[in-house]
């Protein structure tokens, strides 16, 4: 079973936000903020954000913001509700929220919201359940939920049941695991889990274990480390996790890792990435690996940042 090369994966974080002109850099440079996001939560998990400079992180990221109040993937780029949240949630890791000016940036993320309830992810209309998910964390975590339409918000979301118990990213699509986290995460912080059939649905996830113990998205598919977060996360919600076995996924997860240069690749021997390092490490924080510092299921960040916000110091 070997366990997490904890050391090994911290240089391989810290080297690759370094290198700018890496394959890996020039692939993520479109969504480099989604990317800080993934590179500093994993080293808060494993107990070492104080190895980056926080001034140099922060100055970065908010050049990476629009004057319509929005955040885009990189400087310059345009804004998105996805890079919106990742800008939310590295601020949340350093209790620098306040750094933003709160109302601009959930007047952006309330002003994409739809008649009918859902979100476009900018302005160009894309519809898709993963964004009422962003809007709903991000809009939370600042404390301006009161800016939309909650009910329609939910009422779109339920829109997008299926029969199977899952949801897919519009009404009538396939249920798929990462949609279902959105829709789920996006119940929980509502209080509308009601909506949820946990057993129907339960059912389905438990589903998604293979016998090599890893976690796939949709059925008949190969499992992946970041199914170990989508599928893992949304049992932990509906209170539905012990139907897995989580001593065989967490010897998967571990299995992945490339244990002489660091980092998590979605499957034994493929290539690691930043991602893949996060949701793996993220995943074995949900499975309680010894070391590791607890996550929120929901909000995707340390439990001790979310009960800071929530609940004051
Ligand atoms: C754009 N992405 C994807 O399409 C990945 C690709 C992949 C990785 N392993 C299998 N496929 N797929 C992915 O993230 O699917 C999960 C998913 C899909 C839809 C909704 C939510 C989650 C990845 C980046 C990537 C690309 C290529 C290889 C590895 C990582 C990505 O940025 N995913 C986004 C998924 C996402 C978008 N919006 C969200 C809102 C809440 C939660 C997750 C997301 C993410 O995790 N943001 O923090
Ligand atoms: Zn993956």
């Amino acid at each position: 079973m070997g366990e997490l090369a904890v050391e090994k994966h911290v240089k391989f974080i810290l080297t690759i936000e370094k290198e700018k002109d890496s394959f890996e850099s020039v692939v993520m440079e479109h969504i480099r903020l989604n990317g800080a996001y993934w590179a500093l939560t994993t080293l808060d998990i494993l107990g070492k954000l104080n190895t980056v400079d926080q001034d140099e992180v922060i100055s970065w990221m908010m050049q990476c913001q629009h004057e319509s109040g929005g955040f885009g993937g990189n400087i310059g780029h345009d804004p998105h509700l996805l890079y919106t949240l990742s800008a939310i949630q590295v601020l949340a890791l350093f209790d620098k929220i306040d750094a933003l000016d709160i109302d601009k940036v959930s007047n952006y993320i309330a002003g994409l919201q739809n008649n009918d309830g859902s979100f476009s992810g900018d302005m160009w209309g894309e519809i898709d359940t993963r964004f009422s998910c962003v809007a709903i964390l991000s809009l939370a975590l600042l404390k301006r939920l009161d800016k939309i339409n909650v009910e329609k918000a939910v009422n779109y979301i339920v829109s997008c049941k299926n029969l199977d118990g899952g949801f897919g990213c519009t009404p009538g699509a396939e249920s798929h695991a990462g949609q279902i986290f959105c829709c789920v995460a996006a119940l929980a912080v509502t209080g509308s889990l009601h909506h949820v059939d946990k057993d129907l649905l339960g059912w389905w996830l438990c589903e998604r274990q293979v016998k090599s113990g890893g976690l796939n998205g949709r059925p008949e598919k190969l499992p992946d480390v970041c199914y170990s977060w989508w599928v893992l996360s949304s049992l932990i919600m509906i209170d539905r996790v012990h139907w897995i076995d989580k001593e065989k996924l967490i010897k998967f997860i571990l299995d992945c890792q490339d244990k002489e240069n660091g980092g998590i690749s979605d499957r034994p021997e493929d290539a690691v990435d930043v991602f893949h390092t996060y949701f793996g490490v993220a995943g074995l924080s949900l499975l309680e690996y010894p070391g590791l510092k607890a996550i929120d299921p929901a909000y995707a960040l340390p439990v001790d940042v979310v009960n800071r916000i929530f609940f004051g110091r």
